[in-house]
């Protein structure tokens, strides 16, 4: 199948467990949680969504005809770093709408290290090796396991204890970025000390000023 990709491009990840670590980022276009457009945010499921997902037209971005064309340009994008820890963030828009088995073995041939962020609406399919779920307040979720469960926080009617007891190896707050951000990483610290099941996660790319 064709894949639309909006921007593919190398950065340190910045969030969660694996925060620090080099990273070729795809970000597919297209999200079922929301059209993209501002005009449709506020009737939208996720309405505080910080990303551009919508097109073709970012740096390493367009339409890939097939997972071997998609997967070669995922290791161009890597470079010259080597084989070694290569490792590939797959995000959106929702990833999981585009990402399939094909993919997958292709990006495996070229010795990446499969990493996903979803909203956790749509069940992941077999072979990541990591899966990063954050769910969002009025979907529904269908992959209740993973690496990491990264809660934005936080989210009218979605409790951390609801997630607390699922099959997930690590637990994360993520602060709401927008006009909140300050006092809602003070509740979230507040929430971190209160239950230390949980970990903080702050968008380190953000105060660092990389992609
Ligand atoms: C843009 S989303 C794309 C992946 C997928 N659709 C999802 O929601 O997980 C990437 C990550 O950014 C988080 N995120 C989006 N908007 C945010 C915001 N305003 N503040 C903090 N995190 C945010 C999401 O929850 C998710 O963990
Ligand atoms: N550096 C960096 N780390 C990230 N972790 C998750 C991101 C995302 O948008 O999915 C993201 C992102 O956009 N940039
Ligand atoms: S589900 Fe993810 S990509 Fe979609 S609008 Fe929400 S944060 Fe953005
Ligand atoms: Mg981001």
């Amino acid at each position: 199948m064709a894949y639309a990709v909006k921007e593919m491009f190398t950065t340190l990840q910045g969030e969660g467990a694996q925060a620090g670590r080099a990273s070729v980022f795809c970000r597919f276009a297209g999200c079922n949680l929301w059209s993209g457009r501002e005009e449709d945010r506020a009737a939208a499921v996720c309405r505080f969504c910080d990303t551009d997902f919508v097109g073709l037209d970012g740096e390493g971005g367009g339409r890939f005809g097939d997972a071997a064309a998609l997967a070669e340009a995922i290791a161009r994008t890597w470079g010259e770093a080597g084989v070694e820890r290569r490792y590939v963030v797959f995000t959106g828009g929702e990833p999981l709408l585009q990402l399939d088995a094909a993919l997958i073995e292709a990006v495996h041939a070229h010795g990446f290290e499969i990493a996903v962020e979803t909203n956790g609406t749509i069940a992941a399919p077999q072979g990541l090796d990591w899966i990063c779920v954050s769910p969002k307040a009025g979907s529904e979720l269908k992959q209740a396991r993973g690496q990491e469960l990264k809660l934005v926080f936080p989210q009218e009617g979605l409790a951390p204890e609801a997630f607390a007891d699922l099959d997930f190896t690590h637990f994360f707050l993520q602060p709401m970025d927008g006009p909140d951000r300050l006092r809602n990483t003070q509740a979230a610290v507040a929430y971190c000390l209160a239950h230390p099941r949980w970990r903080l996660s702050v968008q380190t790319h953000k105060m660092i000023g990389i992609p």
